[in-house]
């Protein structure tokens, strides 16, 4: 029987996915044997930049993908909200394993909630996404770009000046830190998730028939409607540029129901759509059109004029 050739950036949230998807697929039947490889990308050797202003979510899967075509690898696992809209030819998410929680966290220093941090405290966040929401709603917050990943964050939250940081609840859970660090859930009508978050990307070659059929066991039909409505949407807002984007899509019976926003990085001005229907592409695309209709495509423009500077 075939081995199975995983890659992953060596990060702990990167392994632990990896490893647990592997172990998903054991739990499923699958039993070829696995082999982790650790590759190095671009993202993790830039550490002091804002990542909107070095390219953004190609960052992390570049080197992954060549190794795909190289056939060093069969497949990596990625956070569904670091994948591009569009795949490079020749390579598919395969499979999208059932979501983690899709929500933001604030976690605080004194354990103070978003709306009574004092007046001029300092958030830490290097998404322009969440930087917008927040702002939104406390305009007189001062964002504090913090980057490493999640462990680095949390220390740094403790050791230096900021007043409190958001994090995915779902990186915080996956890399084994306990929720007891969480002062207060974001739900999406106050902080709308990044596209994909909380949800993994199994990236393989299109070609790869066997691999396909044993990455299907552990697909989840209700994570895949609802990635497809937030992916459809972002796809037609954007082209793979980092901005104030974000989509959440839940199932209510067998209507997919997505939560589409875009905000200028000063939460200044806040584009919001709630859609509704039977087919995601249908939802996403709508919801993509009514935010179009509104000035979105002028927001992203602008954004990425910034970015460019
Ligand atoms: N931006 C980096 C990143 N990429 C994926 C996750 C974990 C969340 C996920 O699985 O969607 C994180 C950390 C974070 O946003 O706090």
């Amino acid at each position: 029987m075939r081995k199975i050739i995983v890659g992953s950036r060596q990060s702990n949230l990167a392994l632990t996915q990896t490893n647990w998807v592997i172990n998903e697929l054991k739990k499923a039947g699958v039993q070829n044997d696995f082999e982790v490889k650790k590759i190095v990308t671009k993202g993790d050797r830039i550490l002091d930049v804002t990542l909107s202003k070095v390219g953004g979510k190609g960052l992390f899967v570049k080197e992954i993908e060549q190794a795909l075509y190289d056939k060093e690898i069969d497949f990596a696992v990625h956070s569904m909200k670091d994948m591009p809209a569009i795949l490079p030819e020749g390579l598919v998410i395969s499979s999208i394993p059932v979501r983690e929680d899709h929500r933001d966290a604030l976690l605080s220093k004194d354990n103070i909630q978003l709306k009574d941090l004092p007046e001029g405290a300092i958030v830490g966040t290097s998404s322009l996404r969440r930087a917008a929401q927040i702002l939104a709603t406390r305009p007189d917050i001062e964002i504090k770009w913090i980057r490493g990943n999640i462990e680095t964050r949390i220390r740094k939250l403790n050791e230096e000046d900021y007043d409190a940081i958001i994090l995915a609840v779902s990186g915080l859970k996956r890399v084994g830190l306990s929720e007891d660090l969480i002062t207060e859930y974001l739900e999406p009508e106050v902080c709308v998730p990044a596209v994909g978050q909380g949800a993994l990307a199994i990236e393989c070659r299109e070609d790869d028939e066997e691999l396909h059929q044993l990455l299907a066991k552990i697909n989840d039909d209700y994570t895949t409607k609802t990635v497809k409505a937030e992916r459809t949407y972002l796809h037609l807002l954007e082209g793979g540029c980092q901005i104030p984007i974000g989509g959440f899509a839940y199932l209510e019976e067998d209507e997919v129901v997505l939560t589409a926003l875009v905000g200028t990085p000063d939460g200044k001005t806040i584009l919001k759509e709630v859609v509704r229907g039977k087919d995601p592409e249908k939802v996403g695309k709508i919801a993509a059109e009514k935010l179009l209709k509104q000035g979105a495509k002028e927001i992203v423009e602008q954004v990425k004029e910034e970015l460019d500077k």
